[in-house]
């Protein structure tokens, strides 16, 4: 199946200075090949405890939306899985197409889904801040979930009503209680493997944990995400759309999996 065209020159500034990290060896996002996974016993399952009164606003920043989070106390954390301890969510965030045919940062044995949901998390018992977090070796937990094309996703639409007020670059709406756990699957299954940011700067300070059962939204909700734009109000509109990195060598890397 064709990819996206490749075309990060004319996307965000931000992707113009994306440069493949030098010496990069766990770069992200990546192929999993599900029979090359390795299930792994000691995986316990992922605890997740957010509140949703720590919500703050979702904001445009050129590349993607964001809804923020209070991170100023262990009040919405994941742990368990493959985790040392807990880790505090900071923001999440998505990726998707310009049409249902790609979209996704990860595949799964090559197959593509139109988005996926980025929830980030950061360590808070080997650093004092998210910016710390992020140049720390097992710093940061970037949960990853597909979305596909299929029903009406009640617990999305809510953020989808936000975002025409964060149609451009670097508008910010108010959005409080919102809890993010309506956006997991039921099913506990995931994989898990030693990653990057896929942004700049590119840090290799992810586990990454993606989970195996995507989440179904219908397809005027996709249509929303295509409304956002890259540019800022009075600059001339370039959609937001195809705001995903393309796949990194997998190199000396193993993906463990949950599940047998
Ligand atoms: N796809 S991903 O999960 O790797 C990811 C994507 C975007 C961002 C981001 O902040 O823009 C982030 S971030 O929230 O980790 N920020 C990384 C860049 C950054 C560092 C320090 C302060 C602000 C932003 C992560
Ligand atoms: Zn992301």
């Amino acid at each position: 199946l064709q990819r996206a065209p490749c075309r990060y020159a004319d996307l965000h500034p931000l992707w113009q200075s994306e440069l493949s990290v030098s010496g990069g060896t766990r770069q992200s996002p990546i192929n999993i090949q599900w029979r090359d996974s390795v299930y792994d016993p000691h995986l316990k399952p992922l605890k997740i405890h957010y509140d949703p009164t720590t919500c703050l606003y979702i904001w445009n920043n050129g590349y993607s939306f964001q809804v923020e989070f209070d991170d100023s106390a262990d009040k919405s954390v994941i742990m368990g899985g493959p985790l040392e301890n807990h880790y505090r969510l900071k923001q999440f965030h998505f990726h998707w197409g310009a049409i249902n045919e790609w979209g996704s940062e990860h595949m799964v044995d090559s197959k593509v889904y139109p988005a996926e949901l980025h929830l980030v998390h950061w360590n808070p018992v080997t650093s004092t801040s998210f910016e710390e977090a992020i140049m720390e070796n097992n710093g940061l937990v970037v949960i990853g979930v597909f979305l596909k094309l299929g029903a009406h996703h009640a617990g999305l639409q809510k953020l989808v009503d936000a975002l025409p007020a964060v149609k451009h670059k670097d508008t910010i709406v108010e959005f409080d209680v919102f809890d993010p756990s309506c956006l997991m699957p039921s099913c506990p299954d995931y994989w898990t493997y030693d990653g990057s940011l896929t942004t700049p700067p590119l840090t290799e300070s992810v586990t990454w944990i993606i989970k195996k059962t995507p989440i179904e939204v219908d397809q005027n909700q996709l249509e929303e995400f295509r409304m956002l734009l890259f540019t800022s109000a009075g600059e001339e509109e370039k959609r937001m759309v195809d705001n995903f990195r393309p796949l990194q060598p997998l190199m000396n890397r193993t993906v463990r999996s949950s599940f047998r």
